[in-house]
């Protein structure tokens, strides 16, 4: 039987995100209260603007005062899409204090606090929960806490961020410039406020911190991620791409070590065949593979960014918190008993593809042989340009340690005769 008297919403956050949670809540709201078996009302809209006009929202609504909307003491569940650490981190823990629980999207702050929230959550007795804050739309978080929590969660890869796979896809496939694809991604609303986190790759870092945490029990946060942006990818390395039959999209790779007692998580732009699923993966869409043991390979596939996908999967939270509410209970909370240690990206093993620039003579190539299997990095295959003097050498090897590799290129700069390192990119998907 429905309730009749509404549980109670307050949106921190009007932008991108926010306005197009108010728009669904209210074009939604017979459909919303059928399914969670009351009516909810907006309550209060905390924004930075008050003046900017908001269709839809009543202007009586409005508050510049986030604190005192989330102090009321009648809010149930606060929606938290302002973004950032502060205030964002303590108007949630005022929440919790004032008896609401929360749904965010807000990645950085969960990669960075995610333990301690939680922790705060469950000591008011409410719930936390932010399906988009990975992959937006695409349901990964429930099904990873929630369907896989039968199944033991080896690897976790795939494209997390949707502004860089959008410039990344651009770049390839229409030869447009790094900054004009920045720019329509930003008007598109993909990006961050501060787009650095998407190109430099912190966002997608601190989703990988946040699946890692959750796939394998373990607290993940984002200083255990390593990062690499995708700023430095080139024309040339699309080039170099191509003639291995490849593309290149900044990846978010979670591993469980072959022994089990250790993970290792990172970010970074990686070759991976134009055959695998993730190089069709276009424009700001995300795909996301998880192998388990029991369920093998699963594929998460859809908008990773935008105001509506994104809304879609705060309201699925906002009805999963309120009928949780109704219910007297709250979902499951944080899960790190496995404890696992997150290993250095030096333990990482993976194949590279290695663009040196070197003199064009007599020897080169077994000198460059040499220091590769003195590392114990095994060649595949290695191709050789010569021009006026000079060459360029693509090295691909077989799977190697991140750590040799390191040590490898190390030695190679070293040499007379290689005048220049142009490009190092890991190989994954194979
Ligand atoms: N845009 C997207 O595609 C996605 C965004 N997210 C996350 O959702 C959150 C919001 O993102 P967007 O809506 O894109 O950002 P936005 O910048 O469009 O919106 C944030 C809004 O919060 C307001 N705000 C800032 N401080 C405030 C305060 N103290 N009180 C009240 N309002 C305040 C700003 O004025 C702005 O309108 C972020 O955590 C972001 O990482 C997550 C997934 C996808
Ligand atoms: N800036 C992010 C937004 C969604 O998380 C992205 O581009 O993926
Ligand atoms: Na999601």
């Amino acid at each position: 039987m429905m309730r009749t008297r509404p549980l109670k919403v307050a949106l921190l956050g009007c932008g991108v995100v926010g306005s197009e949670v108010a728009r669904i809540m209210t074009t939604h709201a017979a459909d919303l209260a059928a399914r969670i078996g009351a009516p909810i009302e907006l309550a209060g809209v905390a924004v930075r603007r008050p003046s900017k006009v908001r269709e839809g929202i009543p202007a009586e609504l409005v508050t510049t005062d986030a604190t005192a909307l989330v102090k009321r003491g009648d809010i149930d569940v606060v929606v938290e899409v302002i973004g950032g650490i502060e205030p964002a981190r303590s108007l949630i823990t005022t929440a919790f204090e004032h008896g609401a629980s929360v749904v965010s999207a807000n990645k950085a702050l969960l990669a960075q606090d995610g333990a301690a929230l939680h922790a705060a959550a469950g000591e008011h007795g409410r719930d936390l929960y932010y399906e988009a804050a990975v992959a937006g739309a695409i349901p990964l978080i429930r099904p990873l806490r929630e369907s896989l929590a039968g199944d033991k969660v080896n690897r976790v890869l795939g494209i997390v961020n949707g502004t860089t796979n959008f410039i990344l896809d651009k770049m390839d496939t229409t030869g447009a410039g790094y900054q004009e694809a920045l720019d329509e991604a930003t008007a598109l609303g993909y990006a961050e406020a501060d787009p650095t986190a998407d190109v430099e790759g912190f966002d997608a870092a601190a989703k990988a911190a946040i699946l890692a945490g959750i796939a394998f029990h373990t607290r993940v946060r984002l200083d255990d991620v390593y990062r690499e942006g995708m700023t430095e990818v080139t024309a040339a390395d699309f080039a170099s791409a191509k003639n291995m039959g490849c593309t290149i999209k900044l990846l978010a790779i979670c591993e469980r070590a072959a022994d089990g007692a250790s993970v290792t998580a990172r970010v970074h732009p990686a070759m991976i065949p134009l055959t695998h699923p993730l190089a069709s993966v276009r424009g700001a869409y995300n795909a996301v593979f998880v192998e388990s043991d029991a369920a093998g390979q699963l594929m998460f596939y859809g908008p990773g960014a935008g105001g509506a996908p994104t809304a879609s999967a705060v309201l699925g939270d906002l009805v999963a918190v309120c009928r949780n509410r109704l219910n007297g209970a709250t979902g499951p909370g944080e899960s790190a008993y496995a404890a696992l240690t997150v290993s250095p990206m030096g333990d990482v093993v993976t194949r590279y593809h290695i663009s040196l620039d070197v003199a064009d003579k007599p020897g080169v190539l077994a000198q460059v042989a040499t220091v590769f299997a003195e590392h114990g990095v095994s060649i595949d295959t290695v191709r050789q340009k010569g021009k006026d003097g000079e060459a360029s050498l693509v090295v691909v090897t077989h799977r190697a340690s991140d750590a040799s590799l390191s040590g490898t290129v190390e030695a190679l700069r070293k040499l007379d005769t290689v005048r220049g390192v142009a490009s190092i990119m890991r190989v994954e998907g194979e």
